[in-house]
């Protein structure tokens, strides 16, 4: 049984209430250990630990902060298969993906010890004699980051590791379901040298702890990263002190695939986005939109490949699809599919619960849905787990107006080899993210973040810097 801790101001600690929360595996829903279930005390000692750090970590040099941070990268990579079986354990996604996953994490810490350094101002050409002008850019102070659970380290160090490198000092929340991976990030970090407060951990219930955030006037900033439905709570009540928020939520991707794509590249690179994580991915393709001429041809090449993919537990070899993470995400997914063939879907593979030999977990069979309309359930709800519904169109014009049919705008792809096409689709989408030809298109040095419901701010690359940052403007009368 794994039995870890929280930690707060350099020290590995329980909760004040003695309570703690079970964590499972979600291949075999059994119990694999407990973490300390905090509340508000819990969270308010932490944000003060963070507060009393601010100061020295803030005053520290952007070349002092890019040290540690860097050290950090180098010790999460060394770490990584540790941590990736950690997380597979947790979480359940395969092993593969996990391990890339610890990857993508240790790279934004790497890429922001970078960043840190370039943290720039400007003076401004002064319109009297006497003034001269100038700008400043300061940490914005106290952060605290709220995370999912389908990403559990690269959804961490994504918020962190831009809010150190800006000078921030941060209290993380991870998600009740996969706490240990973030317990293995927040060692590897004290490892690197962080200072006592600069980094805090508290685990357990969101709706108790993001209260503390919510009221607590020291916190500055609200990373946020899960549901629409939550990010609306945070929004809603973050304005009470006009806290700032960043807010990276749902998604229900567009993956349009016109006549004249690759058949056999567009099907593979469907099958990348869509059942990655078994489908529990903000970005993963939702709606599978095929230009008529071709949906035959496409259909039969994808249901073929689909029926080939291998379901089961995360550390069993060549497993393209893991258990999905409980009972409430199989229950949603699967009253998604009932409803659809109820109003009129044909199924094509899969569309059930799959049982794995002496596991009790809840897996679902990767599913192909055709004959999808508007009347549908999936047709508009982020599904999160493997199942492709497939509609047609007949042309730009009816495809564009589909897909921008949605209150998400997060991430949607679009496959064909003409680059008139491809530029007038990037311009008429209405998303945050753009795949052309390309399923996987998030990378460290890239704004991640949505349109419409599906968000608030960017994070990655620069543009992840802007939001842990506070703008100055000073006028000097030099006479
Ligand atoms: N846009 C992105 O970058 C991105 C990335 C990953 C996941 N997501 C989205 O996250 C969702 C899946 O993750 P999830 O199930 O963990 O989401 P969730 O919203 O249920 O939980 C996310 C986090 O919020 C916390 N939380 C829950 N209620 C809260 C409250 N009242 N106050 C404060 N915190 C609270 C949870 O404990 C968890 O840590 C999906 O909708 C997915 O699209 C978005
Ligand atoms: O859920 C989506 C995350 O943002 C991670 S990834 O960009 O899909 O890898």
């Amino acid at each position: 049984m794994i039995n870890e801790k929280m930690f707060v101001n350099g020290s590995w600690v329980e909760s004040c209430s003695q309570k703690r929360d079970e964590v499972k595996n979600p291949a075999t829903d059994e119990k694999i250990g407990t973490i300390p279930s905090a509340n508000r005390e819990d969270a308010s000692k932490a944000i003060e630990a963070a507060n009393q750090a601010f100061r020295l970590w803030s005053k520290m040099t952007a070349y002092e902060r890019s040290n540690i941070m860097y050290k950090a990268y180098e010790q999460l990579l060394i770490k990584k298969d540790e941590i990736a079986a950690i997380m597979t354990l947790e979480q359940g996604k395969p092993l593969s993906e996990a391990k890339n996953e610890v990857k993508m994490a240790a790279e934004y810490l790497k890429w922001y010890a970078e960043e840190a350094k370039r943290v720039y101002g400007d003076t401004l050409p002064s319109s009297h004699q006497n003034k001269r002008l100038m700008v400043i850019r300061q940490p914005i102070g106290v952060v605290a980051a709220i995370t999912p659970w389908n990403f559990p380290a690269s959804m961490i160090t994504r918020k962190i590791a831009p809010a150190l490198a800006a000078g921030c000092t941060v209290v993380v929340k991870p998600s009740e379901l996969t706490p240990f991976t973030a317990v293995e990030i927040f060692k590897v970090l004290h490892k690197a040298g962080f200072p006592n407060g600069t980094i805090n951990l508290v685990t357990g219930e969101g709706a108790i702890i993001g209260k503390e955030f919510l009221e607590n006037q020291v916190v500055r900033k609200i990373a946020f990263t899960g549901s629409t439905r939550v990010g609306k709570y945070l929004y809603q009540n973050a304005s009470e002190q006009v806290k700032k928020l960043s807010l990276e939520l749902g998604g229900h991707a567009p993956f349009i695939v016109f006549a004249d794509s690759d058949i056999d590249q567009a099907v593979n690179s469907f099958i990348i986005s869509k059942y990655r994580n078994a489908g529990q991915t903000c970005i993963c393709a939702n709606r599978l939109y095929v230009e008529e001429s071709i949906k035959e041809a496409f259909i039969t090449n994808l249901v073929q490949k689909v029926k080939e993919m291998k379901t089961g537990d995360g550390f069993d070899e060549d497993i393209d699809i893991g258990p999905l993470i409980d009972k409430k995400a199989y229950e949603k997914v699967h009253s998604q599919v009932k409803d659809a063939v109820n109003k009129g879907g044909i199924i094509l593979t899969g569309g059930h619960r799959y049982h794995v030999k002496g596991k009790k977990g809840y897996f679902y069979e990767p599913t192909i849905i055709e004959n999808v309309d508007n009347t549908m359930d999936i047709y508009y709800e982020e599904t999160f787990g493997p199942v492709a519904p497939i509609i047609t169109f007949a042309s730009e014009e009816e495809v564009i107006q589909k897909a921008n049919d949605s209150l998400y705008g997060l991430a949607a792809y679009v496959f064909t080899k003409d680059l008139g096409r491809s530029y007038r689709m990037l311009e008429e989408l209405e998303y945050g993210i753009i795949g052309i030809n390309d399923p996987i298109p998030g990378v460290v040095q890239a704004p991640f973040g949505g349109w419409k419901e599906s968000g608030i701010g960017r994070e990655g690359g620069y543009y992840g810097m802007d939001s842990f940052l506070e703008t100055k403007y000073a006028s000097i009368d030099i006479y």
